[in-house]
């Protein structure tokens, strides 16, 4: 099944002489089960197509659709509903909320949806074990908290509530590897439990956990191939 597809997906920021293409004519299909990563050189338009893809910026141009939904076609609400329900998002800087505990922000997609207090804390405390999150962190605020529980506790965030479409924009950026190689495994456990993926990295050995690579080059979406090798080789051939 089709959780995300582009289709013809052009992201113009400006007119004129100051017009930039940040997207340009963006093909991609994503089916559930599959995690796709997307490279490029800085500027490339990586950030534009993730942002582009879970509805956080429209296109100029084209179509995207999530769960067979075409996003330009819903009102403002109910593009906020789909993104809570469908899309998880996983940013390099965690974007949890300080005044949150672990277990609030990991709940807080259910609660903003009508799930009750004590339902959404059950749900977000069984998500957060799901990703390795030690219970007795659960009640502590993310400055408590090391990198890489910040990011173990944005990640059930994403994930929790069956979300079809996950959203990792550099997931790993402030991780070391060991905690970043964790983190990814988590997105691959995530997609093979019939989720779809999409990774943006700078690292092709990140990408080797995918099952295709996309290349982006001005915009433009230049290769989009298996990776080169898969993730187990990459990682023997790295110790
Ligand atoms: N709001 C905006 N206004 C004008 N130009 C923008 C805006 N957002 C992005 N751009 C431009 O669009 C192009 C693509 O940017 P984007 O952030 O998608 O690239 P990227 O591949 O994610 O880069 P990086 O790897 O550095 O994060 C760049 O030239 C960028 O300067």
């Amino acid at each position: 099944m089709t959780v995300l597809h582009l289709r013809g997906v052009g992201r113009v920021h400006g007119t004129g002489d100051n017009a930039v293409h940040a997207l340009v004519d963006a093909d991609l299909t994503i089916a559930a089960g599959e995690l796709v990563a997307i490279m490029g050189p800085s500027g490339s338009g990586k950030s534009t197509l993730l942002n582009l893809a879970g509805g956080l910026d429209a296109p100029t141009s084209g179509e995207v659709l999530v769960e067979g939904t075409v996003l330009a076609s819903l009102n403002k609400k109910r593009l906020a509903a789909l993104r809570r329900r469908s899309v998880g998002y996983v940013f390099q800087d965690y974007n949890l909320i300080p005044s949150l505990t672990a277990a609030e922000n990991a709940s807080l997609p259910l609660e903003l949806d009508g799930t009750s207090a004590g339902k959404a804390r059950r749900t977000a405390l069984a998500a957060l074990e799901e990703v390795g999150l030690d219970v007795k962190q659960a009640d502590r605020f993310p400055d408590e908290l090391s990198g890489g529980q910040a990011q173990r506790v944005a990640i059930a965030r994403a994930l929790i509530g069956e979300r079809r479409l996950v959203l990792a924009d550099e997931p790993t950026g402030a991780l070391d590897s060991t905690t970043g190689e964790e983190v990814l495994k988590l997105l691959r456990r995530r997609c093979d439990a019939g989720a779809a993926g999409l990774l943006v990295t700078h690292d092709a050995r990140h990408a080797g956990w995918a099952d295709r690579v996309v290349f982006l080059r001005d915009g433009r979406i230049v290769d989009s191939s298996a990776p080169l090798a898969d993730a187990e080789t990459l990682l023997e051939g790295a110790q």
